[in-house]
Protein backbone atom coordinates (compact mmCIF):
# COMPACT_ATOMS: atom_id res chain seq x y z
CA UNK A 1 0.00 0.00 0.00
CA UNK A 2 2.97 2.27 0.55
CA UNK A 3 4.18 2.84 -2.63
CA UNK A 4 0.05 3.12 -4.03
CA UNK A 5 -0.10 6.11 -1.82
CA UNK A 6 3.58 7.26 -2.96
CA UNK A 7 2.30 7.65 -6.27
CA UNK A 8 -0.87 8.83 -5.60
CA UNK A 9 0.66 11.81 -3.62
CA UNK A 10 3.25 12.41 -6.26
CA UNK A 11 0.31 12.29 -9.35
CA UNK A 12 -1.11 15.08 -7.09
CA UNK A 13 1.87 17.08 -6.72
CA UNK A 14 2.55 17.15 -10.07
CA UNK A 15 -1.00 17.65 -11.30
CA UNK A 16 -1.31 20.69 -8.64
CA UNK A 17 1.48 23.34 -7.56
CA UNK A 18 -0.73 23.95 -4.31
CA UNK A 19 0.58 22.81 -0.77
CA UNK A 20 -1.82 23.26 1.92
CA UNK A 21 -1.37 21.97 5.27
CA UNK A 22 -5.11 22.15 6.36
CA UNK A 23 -7.61 19.27 4.82
CA UNK A 24 -11.53 19.11 5.06
CA UNK A 25 -13.96 16.26 4.60
CA UNK A 26 -17.29 17.43 3.37
CA UNK A 27 -20.16 15.19 4.36
CA UNK A 28 -23.25 14.33 2.55
CA UNK A 29 -25.08 17.71 1.72
CA UNK A 30 -22.60 19.88 3.16
CA UNK A 31 -20.30 20.26 -0.24
CA UNK A 32 -21.45 23.56 -0.88
CA UNK A 33 -18.35 24.86 1.21
CA UNK A 34 -16.14 24.71 -1.83
CA UNK A 35 -17.85 27.32 -3.24
CA UNK A 36 -15.88 29.58 -0.75
CA UNK A 37 -12.93 28.54 -2.27
CA UNK A 38 -10.80 30.86 -4.29
CA UNK A 39 -8.83 29.86 -7.25
CA UNK A 40 -10.20 26.47 -7.30
CA UNK A 41 -8.32 23.49 -8.86
CA UNK A 42 -10.43 20.61 -9.44
CA UNK A 43 -9.75 17.22 -9.72
CA UNK A 44 -12.07 14.34 -10.42
CA UNK A 45 -11.49 11.09 -7.94
CA UNK A 46 -12.02 8.92 -11.16
CA UNK A 47 -8.59 11.15 -12.50
CA UNK A 48 -6.66 10.04 -9.49
CA UNK A 49 -4.41 6.99 -9.62
CA UNK A 50 -5.44 4.23 -6.92
CA UNK A 51 -8.15 6.61 -5.61
CA UNK A 52 -11.72 4.68 -5.01
CA UNK A 53 -15.08 6.87 -6.75
CA UNK A 54 -18.00 8.26 -4.82
CA UNK A 55 -21.38 6.06 -5.67
CA UNK A 56 -23.42 8.33 -2.59
CA UNK A 57 -25.93 10.99 -3.44
CA UNK A 58 -25.01 14.13 -2.12
CA UNK A 59 -21.14 13.50 -2.33
CA UNK A 60 -19.64 14.64 -5.92
CA UNK A 61 -16.42 12.81 -5.79
CA UNK A 62 -13.72 15.35 -6.51
CA UNK A 63 -10.18 16.73 -4.38
CA UNK A 64 -11.13 20.39 -4.49
CA UNK A 65 -7.15 22.85 -4.27
CA UNK A 66 -7.95 26.34 -3.35
CA UNK A 67 -7.39 29.38 -0.89
CA UNK A 68 -9.90 30.15 2.24
CA UNK A 69 -8.69 33.90 3.17
CA UNK A 70 -5.50 33.47 1.31
CA UNK A 71 -4.95 30.06 3.31
CA UNK A 72 -4.24 27.06 1.13
CA UNK A 73 -6.73 24.08 1.54
CA UNK A 74 -7.96 21.08 -0.12
CA UNK A 75 -10.98 19.85 0.18
CA UNK A 76 -12.38 16.01 -0.21
CA UNK A 77 -15.78 16.49 -2.00
CA UNK A 78 -17.69 13.19 -1.57
CA UNK A 79 -16.12 10.80 0.86
CA UNK A 80 -15.82 6.97 0.78
CA UNK A 81 -18.36 4.30 3.06
CA UNK A 82 -17.69 1.51 4.49
CA UNK A 83 -21.51 0.21 3.42
CA UNK A 84 -20.65 0.52 -0.43
CA UNK A 85 -18.49 -2.19 -0.39
CA UNK A 86 -15.00 -0.64 0.06
CA UNK A 87 -12.56 -2.01 2.46
CA UNK A 88 -11.53 -0.60 5.34
CA UNK A 89 -8.27 0.56 3.67
CA UNK A 90 -9.84 2.21 0.75
CA UNK A 91 -12.34 4.24 2.87
CA UNK A 92 -9.43 5.43 5.00
CA UNK A 93 -7.20 5.49 1.67
CA UNK A 94 -7.50 9.36 1.41
CA UNK A 95 -5.90 9.67 4.47
CA UNK A 96 -2.85 8.45 3.95
CA UNK A 97 -2.48 10.49 1.00
CA UNK A 98 -2.97 13.84 2.73
CA UNK A 99 -0.97 12.79 5.15
CA UNK A 100 2.07 12.17 2.35
CA UNK A 101 1.14 15.01 0.87
CA UNK A 102 1.75 17.01 4.01
CA UNK A 103 -1.46 17.82 5.42
CA UNK A 104 -1.04 18.46 9.23
CA UNK A 105 -4.74 19.43 10.18
CA UNK A 106 -8.30 17.94 9.29
CA UNK A 107 -12.08 19.12 9.45
CA UNK A 108 -13.74 16.06 8.86
CA UNK A 109 -17.77 16.98 8.86
CA UNK A 110 -20.68 14.50 8.32
CA UNK A 111 -24.50 14.33 8.25
CA UNK A 112 -25.89 12.46 11.44
CA UNK A 113 -29.06 11.65 12.96
CA UNK A 114 -29.40 13.56 16.67
CA UNK A 115 -29.85 10.74 19.71
CA UNK A 116 -29.33 13.29 21.93
CA UNK A 117 -33.31 14.81 21.89
CA UNK A 118 -32.01 18.10 22.63
CA UNK A 119 -30.09 18.32 19.54
CA UNK A 120 -32.73 19.65 16.71
CA UNK A 121 -32.32 18.85 13.09
CA UNK A 122 -30.26 21.87 11.57
CA UNK A 123 -27.79 22.05 14.88
CA UNK A 124 -24.38 22.05 14.71
CA UNK A 125 -22.45 19.73 16.87
CA UNK A 126 -19.00 19.91 17.52
CA UNK A 127 -17.15 16.61 18.04
CA UNK A 128 -15.83 15.86 20.89
CA UNK A 129 -15.08 12.26 20.79
CA UNK A 130 -16.31 9.01 19.27
CA UNK A 131 -17.29 5.57 19.59
CA UNK A 132 -16.60 3.28 16.87
CA UNK A 133 -19.43 0.75 16.29
CA UNK A 134 -18.33 -0.54 12.60
CA UNK A 135 -17.35 -3.55 14.67
CA UNK A 136 -14.21 -3.43 12.91
CA UNK A 137 -10.76 -1.06 13.00
CA UNK A 138 -9.18 0.69 9.48
CA UNK A 139 -5.77 -0.80 11.05
CA UNK A 140 -6.01 -4.45 11.26
CA UNK A 141 -4.11 -6.02 9.44
CA UNK A 142 -0.03 -6.05 9.82
CA UNK A 143 0.98 -2.40 10.42
CA UNK A 144 3.59 -0.45 8.25
CA UNK A 145 5.61 1.13 10.67
CA UNK A 146 6.09 4.18 8.00
CA UNK A 147 2.58 5.14 8.59
CA UNK A 148 2.50 4.93 12.28
CA UNK A 149 2.32 2.48 15.46
CA UNK A 150 0.87 -0.38 15.98
CA UNK A 151 -0.94 0.69 18.68
CA UNK A 152 -2.24 3.86 18.53
CA UNK A 153 -3.33 6.74 21.07
CA UNK A 154 -6.74 8.41 21.04
CA UNK A 155 -6.95 9.83 23.84
CA UNK A 156 -7.58 13.24 22.16
CA UNK A 157 -8.57 11.68 18.90
CA UNK A 158 -10.56 15.44 18.42
CA UNK A 159 -8.17 18.08 19.15
CA UNK A 160 -8.91 19.99 22.32
CA UNK A 161 -6.88 23.30 20.87
CA UNK A 162 -9.35 22.54 17.90
CA UNK A 163 -12.08 22.54 19.66
CA UNK A 164 -10.93 25.60 21.76
CA UNK A 165 -10.35 27.74 18.45
CA UNK A 166 -13.48 26.30 16.64
CA UNK A 167 -15.97 27.48 19.93
CA UNK A 168 -13.99 30.92 19.98
CA UNK A 169 -14.61 31.60 16.42
CA UNK A 170 -18.63 30.68 16.79
CA UNK A 171 -18.73 32.57 19.95
CA UNK A 172 -17.18 35.79 17.56
CA UNK A 173 -19.31 34.73 14.77
CA UNK A 174 -23.09 34.37 17.16
CA UNK A 175 -23.02 30.71 15.82
CA UNK A 176 -24.77 27.88 17.69
CA UNK A 177 -23.33 25.04 18.37
CA UNK A 178 -23.33 21.75 20.38
CA UNK A 179 -20.97 19.34 21.49
CA UNK A 180 -21.08 15.99 21.84
CA UNK A 181 -19.78 12.16 21.00
CA UNK A 182 -20.21 10.98 17.15
CA UNK A 183 -21.29 7.38 17.31
CA UNK A 184 -20.32 5.68 13.85
CA UNK A 185 -22.00 2.48 12.45
CA UNK A 186 -21.65 0.71 9.07
CA UNK A 187 -24.84 1.52 8.04
CA UNK A 188 -26.35 1.62 5.25
CA UNK A 189 -29.79 0.80 7.12
CA UNK A 190 -30.52 3.76 9.31
CA UNK A 191 -31.01 2.35 12.97
CA UNK A 192 -34.01 0.67 14.77
CA UNK A 193 -35.26 2.42 17.46
CA UNK A 194 -33.66 -0.16 19.68
CA UNK A 195 -29.85 0.34 18.45
CA UNK A 196 -30.76 4.25 18.99
CA UNK A 197 -31.85 3.70 22.85
CA UNK A 198 -28.60 0.98 23.26
CA UNK A 199 -26.41 4.00 21.31
CA UNK A 200 -28.04 6.73 23.35
CA UNK A 201 -27.44 4.76 26.87
CA UNK A 202 -23.69 4.11 25.77
CA UNK A 203 -22.92 7.97 25.13
CA UNK A 204 -23.35 8.70 21.47
CA UNK A 205 -25.11 12.44 20.60
CA UNK A 206 -25.31 12.06 17.15
CA UNK A 207 -25.36 8.79 15.09
CA UNK A 208 -23.97 8.20 11.49
CA UNK A 209 -22.05 6.24 8.86
CA UNK A 210 -18.25 7.53 8.55
CA UNK A 211 -15.68 10.21 9.98
CA UNK A 212 -14.81 6.98 12.71
CA UNK A 213 -12.26 5.44 10.12
CA UNK A 214 -11.10 8.74 8.70
CA UNK A 215 -10.66 9.93 12.13
CA UNK A 216 -9.05 6.98 13.34
CA UNK A 217 -6.61 6.77 10.84
CA UNK A 218 -5.80 10.09 10.46
CA UNK A 219 -4.61 9.95 14.52
CA UNK A 220 -2.39 6.89 13.56
CA UNK A 221 -1.16 9.06 11.63
CA UNK A 222 -0.40 12.64 13.16
CA UNK A 223 -2.54 14.59 11.69
CA UNK A 224 -4.85 17.07 14.13
CA UNK A 225 -8.82 16.46 13.93
CA UNK A 226 -11.58 18.52 14.02
CA UNK A 227 -15.02 17.46 13.84
CA UNK A 228 -18.52 18.65 13.13
CA UNK A 229 -21.56 16.78 12.62
CA UNK A 230 -24.68 18.73 10.79
CA UNK A 231 -27.49 17.14 12.65
CA UNK A 232 -29.63 16.34 9.83
CA UNK A 233 -32.85 14.55 11.17
CA UNK A 234 -33.27 13.20 15.24
CA UNK A 235 -32.56 9.40 15.27
CA UNK A 236 -35.05 6.24 14.77
CA UNK A 237 -37.65 6.25 18.08
CA UNK A 238 -36.99 10.21 18.25
CA UNK A 239 -37.89 11.46 14.70
CA UNK A 240 -41.23 11.58 13.91
CA UNK A 241 -41.22 10.73 10.45
CA UNK A 242 -39.25 7.54 8.62
CA UNK A 243 -35.47 8.88 7.61
CA UNK A 244 -35.32 9.30 3.54
CA UNK A 245 -31.35 10.12 2.63
CA UNK A 246 -32.74 12.79 0.35
CA UNK A 247 -34.26 14.45 3.70
CA UNK A 248 -30.89 14.35 5.19
CA UNK A 249 -29.25 16.07 2.46
CA UNK A 250 -31.57 18.85 1.98
CA UNK A 251 -31.40 19.54 5.72
CA UNK A 252 -27.56 19.58 5.65
CA UNK A 253 -28.17 21.90 2.80
CA UNK A 254 -30.27 24.13 4.51
CA UNK A 255 -27.32 24.31 7.58
CA UNK A 256 -25.02 25.24 4.85
CA UNK A 257 -24.81 28.73 5.62
CA UNK A 258 -23.75 28.51 9.19
CA UNK A 259 -21.68 25.50 8.75
CA UNK A 260 -20.16 27.36 5.54
CA UNK A 261 -19.32 30.40 7.86
CA UNK A 262 -18.22 28.65 10.68
CA UNK A 263 -15.76 26.23 8.84
CA UNK A 264 -14.23 29.11 6.67
CA UNK A 265 -13.04 31.61 9.74
CA UNK A 266 -12.04 28.74 11.40
CA UNK A 267 -9.52 27.57 8.54
CA UNK A 268 -8.29 31.44 8.41
CA UNK A 269 -7.32 31.16 12.16
CA UNK A 270 -5.80 27.53 11.85
CA UNK A 271 -4.33 27.79 8.34
O1 LIG B 1 -21.48 10.77 7.01
P1 LIG B 1 -21.91 11.41 5.75
O2 LIG B 1 -21.06 11.04 4.60
O3 LIG B 1 -22.02 12.91 5.90
O4 LIG B 1 -23.38 10.87 5.39
C1 LIG B 1 -24.39 10.43 6.29
O5 LIG B 1 -25.61 10.48 5.58
C2 LIG B 1 -25.81 9.23 4.87
C3 LIG B 1 -27.16 8.71 5.23
O6 LIG B 1 -28.18 9.59 4.93
C4 LIG B 1 -24.72 8.29 5.34
O7 LIG B 1 -23.69 8.22 4.39
C5 LIG B 1 -24.26 8.94 6.62
O8 LIG B 1 -22.94 8.57 6.98
N1 LIG C 1 -26.63 6.07 10.96
C1 LIG C 1 -27.22 7.22 10.65
N2 LIG C 1 -26.66 8.01 9.74
C2 LIG C 1 -27.27 9.18 9.46
N3 LIG C 1 -26.92 10.15 8.62
C3 LIG C 1 -27.85 11.12 8.69
N4 LIG C 1 -28.80 10.77 9.57
C4 LIG C 1 -28.46 9.57 10.07
C5 LIG C 1 -29.04 8.70 11.04
O1 LIG C 1 -30.08 8.97 11.63
N5 LIG C 1 -28.37 7.55 11.29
Amino acid sequence: MYSKVVETTNFLKETTEYRPKVAIVLGSGLGNLVDFIDEKMEIDYSDIPNFPVSTVAGHDGKLVFGKIGGIEVVAMKGRFHFYEGYEMKEVTYPMYVMKQFGIEKLIVSNAAGGSNKTYDPGTLMLITDHINAFGTNPLIGKNDDRFGPRFPDMTEAYKIYLRDLAKEVADNLGIAYKEGVYLGTTGPTYETGAEVRAFTGMGADAIGMSTVPEVTIANYLGIDVLGISCITNMATGIAEKAHSHEDVVDVAKKAGENFCNWVINIVKKIG
